[in-house]
């Protein structure tokens, strides 16, 4: 029997019928302030090898934006669809967050942009970067991979991305304010040094930003302020890529690793850490289906867990269940 530390359990809640939703690739989750869960997909697009020149150009400008609504919100309970919005506009979906105003934002890994979107505007209320041109100064993303906000400065923070290896701060009405980060130097990887920053979890009570490391499967975490490392939290168990984190007011940390390579031990499965400590407090997988690329995972205060996959194309939905006594005789 695994060993549960603490006082819950999570597995999958079967209940659920979004794993029966017709959605494409899911890139991206979040929770809005009704906690109604929100899906950033791909509709009929997939990125693949073809998808970008070794300049990182999109390939396929000329399927034009994706003309489904990429992204949906859903009843958590339920899983029946409440809105959906963002037709005509992206082309390859990545990130997405929800402010406390209840505006998305999104990263779109083709365009090199991030979005603003009102819940129920057409146009969004602010873009940054140039659409289809990468680069790496303070106008250009390079495949921006994710998009957090500060509830409390209105500060936005951007991981950017496959191409580049830097998070920027801009003020909350777009301006470039500084950025911290650099590539993964050959063989060791140190403090502020990122192989794909993928993820961001903001955790406003403490100031501070953590960052899913993706290829050097770690989680690093920064002052919002300053941009200075506080902290890494990496497991043998995350194996060699961790591809996303959320954070939960009260202290918990939810994240999902990468498929292993041929011939690793660690599995796919998702992780429940205690923030302060770093320790693996549990560890899930689905019971219907499997995880194939777990990309995001989101999770609420009553430890409710939502993780889309880009490959499976399902959301799971996941809950806290209270431990029993296991007498193991
Ligand atoms: O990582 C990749 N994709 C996922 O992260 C995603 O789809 O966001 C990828 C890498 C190489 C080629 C094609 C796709």
């Amino acid at each position: 029997e695994k060993e549960h530390k603490g006082d819950f359990h999570i597995e999958e809640a079967v209940e659920w019928t979004g794993l029966d939703l017709k959605l494409g690739q899911v890139s991206g989750l979040a929770l809005d302030p009704k906690n109604n869960l929100v899906v950033f997909h791909r509709g009929d697009r997939v990125w693949d090898e073809n998808s970008f020149d070794s300049k990182f150009i999109y390939q396929q400008r000329g399927l034009g934006p994706i003309e489904q609504n990429t992204i949906i919100v859903l009843n958590p309970s339920n899983a029946k669809l409440l809105h959906s919005t963002g037709k005509s506009l992206f082309y390859l979906p990545h990130g997405l967050s929800v402010d406390k105003n209840g505006n998305y934002w999104v990263t779109d890994v083709a365009l090199h942009q991030v979005f603003k979107l009102g819940a129920n505007d057409k146009e969004p209320l602010l873009i940054l970067g140039v659409p289809l041109q990468p680069g790496s100064d303070k106008n250009h993303f390079c495949q921006p991979t994710d998009v957090a906000v500060d509830p409390i400065t209105g500060s936005i923070y951007v991981s950017d991305g496959y191409c580049n290896s830097r998070i920027i701060q801009f003020s909350p009405n777009g301006l470039y304010v500084m950025q911290w980060g650099e590539d993964t130097s050959l063989g060791r990887s140190r403090p502020g040094q990122f192989s794909i920053p993928h993820s961001l979890a903001l955790i406003p009570d403490l100031s501070q930003l953590c960052v899913a490391d993706r290829e050097n499967g770690r989680i690093q975490c920064f002052r919002l302020e300053t941009g200075e490392f506080t902290r890494e939290i990496k497991h043998k168990a995350f194996g060699r890529e961790l591809f996303a984190v959320s954070y939960v007011p009260g202290g918990l940390l939810f994240a999902v690793n990468g498929i292993p390579y041929p011939g690793e031990a660690e599995s796919v499965q998702g992780f429940v850490m205690n923030f302060s400590t770093g320790e693996i407090i549990d560890t899930f997988i689905p019971l219907r289906k499997s995880f194939e690329m777990p990309h995001d995972i989101v999770a609420s205060e009553d430890r409710t867990v939502f993780v889309g996959d880009v490959h499976a194309k399902a959301v799971w939905k996941f809950a806290s269940v209270e431990k029993m006594e296991h007498r193991s005789v």
